[in-house]
């Protein structure tokens, strides 16, 4: 009878990587007693007497501690010391040869880095694959293209229906490994069953904490889980909190609380011609804007932000851009990405997809072109900034596929505005015209978005105790109807006043307005609908 493996935390070892004076053996029981569930024994360089003897010692470690070990490449080794299993790569023994030499119930685990190899790993009834390189690394010279957290999603699709397990391999961290976990889901809700690590844990001089931060994390994720089949997004928790439009608007207005009672700090990378625009708008919601873009201080910032926002309008800082984000996942802090203008050149669509398999946004948030171009549709065209035609014939059942496949709220702009969780979908009316007509009025709804992302946030940190798998706190799809409705209601405000003759004066009227706006107000004036998407 075949073992059940708990695949949670896979340690590949890397005698090379240990810290000077650091013995190998001590490195691995600790390790293990940090919390690593599978080992595999990696040696390319030993010869077989060696191999052999480090083989047989590592089995000892970890029978002791009852965890499994596996065999990298060699089927004489696993069998000569009666491995639980062996890990093959593309290039080494066929998985049915393998199969034939080794006893029935050996686990046998392959490497995979594109969907067909994911297809005939499964129907060549391997038990487990190793997806990779998720990111680049330092412990192997991988020449395989690197698949970010969204590449493996793409993945595990292949490996749906079927019992195949999956760990993720390559650039896994402590510091990572929530975005890599959360990433790697299916739309229809296939996740990995654990993450594959050298350096991290091998590399230190304390294993054991190394190990225990990472396999916390997954014991954390894994006991965050949706009820079954609704594990849409990363972001917010609807299945705890089942939407009416009377609750949408009550909560959207509490998620104004929130921002009013915080004050939260919101980091905003954005572009030259809304930067003065975007920071009064954030003083007027109550908050406080930063619109930092030195790499060197994107560390500190992390640490104290409410919240971040990544608009590529005149693209420039992406290395900035790259290293917010990171923090901002590290520190579990929102991220809302505005790709303004992402169909326009092929510069901007590589540019999204970096930054896209670099962290992972809470919310997003384009018009109909820009979300077409981030999504591969040929439905809706663009011009320069701006989305052509008639937009999605349905708009509601796109934004629902975008927000699975990217794991985050969708927030797509236009007369209607639309949002969606990847469950619920609102359509919200509320706006004049008169936005339209100004520069920059998308981006503002991007700052205030994120505004009300990091109000939600921080009052989320404040109240929870206990800290949860999610990869941030508070429910940003209430985040996002909120920062939507906020603009979009001070626009009606601002452009009926007798003061306001045009759009430019609109403009300065509208930052007013944002000023006086209410809580109660933005109860009273929202207009939402709920889309149900068949
Ligand atoms: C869990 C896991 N995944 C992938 C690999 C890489 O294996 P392979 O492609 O055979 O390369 P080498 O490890 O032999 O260099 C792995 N070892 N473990
Ligand atoms: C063995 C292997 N196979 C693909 S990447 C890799 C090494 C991953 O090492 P690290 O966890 O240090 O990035």
């Amino acid at each position: 009878m075949k073992p059940t493996l708990d695949y949670s935390l896979y340690l590949v070892t890397g005698r090379d990587l240990l810290p000077p004076g650091k013995d190998y053996f001590e490195s691995l029981e600790e390790s293990i007693l940090g919390g690593v569930t599978v080992v595999q024994i990696r040696e390319k360089s030993a010869d077989t007497g060696e191999f052999l003897t480090i083989a047989r010692q590592s089995k000892a470690i970890c029978q002791k501690h009852g965890v499994p070990i596996i065999i990298n490449d060699r089927i004489d080794i696993a069998l000569a010391i009666g491995a639980d299993g062996v890990h093959l790569g593309q290039t080494d023994m066929p998985i049915s040869i393998a199969r034939s030499l080794l006893p029935a119930d050996t686990i046998i685990g392959l490497s995979v880095n594109t969907p067909e190899q994911v297809r005939k790993a499964a129907e060549d009834g391997v038990d487990y694959v190793g997806v990779g390189p998720v990111w680049g690394t330092k412990t192997k010279n991988v020449t395989s293209p690197l698949l970010g957290p969204r590449g493996v999603a793409k993945m595990l699709e292949g490996l749906e229906g079927t019992d195949v397990k999956s760990v993720a391999i390559a650039g896994i961290k402590s510091t990572n490994t929530l975005h890599c976990l959360h990433g790697s889901v299916t739309k229809n809700g296939r996740a990995l069953d654990g993450v594959a690590v050298v350096s991290d844990i091998v590399g230190s001089t304390n294993p054991r904490a190394a190990a225990r931060k990472i396999a916390d994390t997954v014991k954390m994720f894994k006991a965050y889980e949706p009820p079954a089949a609704h594990k849409y997004t990363v972001t917010s928790p609807w299945w705890e909190n089942p939407h009416t439009v009377d609750m949408l608007k009550e909560l959207a207005g509490s998620v104004f609380e929130s921002v009013q009672i915080f004050s939260p700090l919101v980091h905003q990378i954005t572009n030259t011609v809304v930067t003065n625009q975007s920071a009064n708008a954030t003083i007027a919601l109550g908050a406080s804007p930063i619109m930092a873009t030195s790499t060197e201080e994107m560390e500190d910032l992390g640490k104290v932000i409410g919240g971040l926002l990544v608009n590529f309008g005149t693209i420039k800082d992406l290395d900035c851009m790259l290293a917010a984000g990171k923090q901002a996942n590290l520190n579990r802090n929102p991220i809302v990405f505005d790709p303004v203008g992402v169909g326009a050149t092929a510069y901007r669509r590589a540019a999204a997809d970096e930054l896209l398999s670099t962290w992972q946004a809470s919310v997003i948030k384009g018009n109909a072109g820009e979300l077409a171009a981030l999504a591969n549709s040929t439905e809706v065209k663009s011009r320069g900034v701006d989305s052509v035609g008639a937009g999605f014939s349905d708009p509601a059942r796109f934004i629902r596929d975008l927000a699975r496949a990217e794991r985050c709220v969708i927030v797509l702009t236009g007369k209607i505005d639309y949002v969606s969780d990847g469950h619920t979908v609102v359509a919200l009316s509320n706006g004049h015209p008169y936005l339209a007509g100004i520069t920059g009025s998308g981006c503002m709804v991007g700052t205030s978005v994120a505004t009300f992302c990091a109000g939600v946030s921080m009052s989320a940190k404040s109240n929870s105790g206990a800290e949860n798998g999610r990869l941030t706190r508070g429910d940003m799809f209430l985040a996002a109807i909120g920062g939507v409705l906020a603009v979009t209601i001070a626009s009606e405000f601002a452009g009926v006043r007798a003061d306001v003759k045009g759009t430019g004066t609109f403009l300065p009227a509208l930052i007013d307005e944002l000023g006086k706006l209410a809580p109660e107000t933005l109860r009273d004036h929202a207009k939402i609908e709920i889309v149900h998407v068949s």
